[in-house]
């Protein structure tokens, strides 16, 4: 009989984990925090994406959460969401880059230049995702769904210390995103709340685990809706 036992050898890459969401859902703010909490742990670079600058890559690199080097800025130029989504080139070479310079590292963290609500990351660039969005964008973002609410390896919703001031009710928000998710996690989040960091660390130390025992598979969300804006996408 043939023998139908698989193994899977440790990936000789580190696990490369991609942040989206909307503009000043606090993406940076948790890549620094999971940089502070997991780097004695973990050998970890980022790149970030930024249309026209790399204030991104300053702002971490100010805040002292890595070396300066470990942190790369690609200025995509155009809709932040082309350069993570429809070609990723420019991406790969500064993942790759990274890699190769600080081999070996266990964790790549990917920021998507804040976007709307349906940009995702390729699964030729990410291996898992996370999707942010925060209280401040108002109570009903989670029930309104899309791509990235509904799909991405985990859904965060964030600055919940905001909550009482913008009147929104977390617990409804947690439901309506369960209610879109079909079982895919959740977590509340402020950096204000230890719990709340912690099992955003314990979530991507899971995923990690589950990486490196050759258990994950990288799941698309699915592209961003038909859209139009004022600027002609590259064709090619
Ligand atoms: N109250 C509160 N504010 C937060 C929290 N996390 C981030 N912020 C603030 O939210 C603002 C935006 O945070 P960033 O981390 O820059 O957001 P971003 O998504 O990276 O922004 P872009 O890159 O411009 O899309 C900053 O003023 C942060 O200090 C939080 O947990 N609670």
């Amino acid at each position: 009989m043939p023998d139908h036992t698989h193994t899977h050898p440790a990936p000789s890459r580190p696990l490369r984990l991609g942040i989206a969401g909307p503009v000043g859902t606090g993406k940076s703010t948790l890549i620094a925090t999971l940089c502070t909490r997991l780097s004695e742990e973990l050998q970890i670079a980022v790149v970030t994406n930024d249309i026209y600058t790399d204030e991104d890559a300053r702002l971490l690199k100010a805040a002292g959460v890595l070396p300066v080097d470990r942190i790369k800025a690609v200025e995509t130029g155009a809709c932040p969401h082309t350069a993570i989504r429809d070609d990723v080139t420019a991406n790969l070479i500064a993942v790759e880059d990274l890699e190769e310079q600080f081999a070996p590292l266990d964790l790549m963290l990917i920021e998507s230049g804040g976007d709307n609500l349906t940009a995702t990351f390729s699964p030729a660039l990410v291996d898992a995702q996370i999707f942010c969005i925060d209280v401040a964008g108002g109570g009903d973002v989670a029930r309104k769904g899309g791509p990235g609410i509904e799909r991405a390896d985990l859904l965060i919703i964030n600055k919940t210390d905001l909550a009482p001031y913008v009147e929104v009710d977390v617990e409804q928000m947690l439901r309506d995103a369960g209610d879109v998710r079909a079982g895919l996690p959740v977590i509340a989040l402020s950096r204000h709340v230890p719990e709340s960091v912690d099992a955003l660390c314990d979530w991507v130390r899971s995923v990690r685990t589950a990486y490196g025992e050759g258990r994950s598979v990288p799941q698309d969300p699915g592209p961003m809706a038909p859209h139009s804006h004022g600027h002609e996408h590259a064709t090619g």
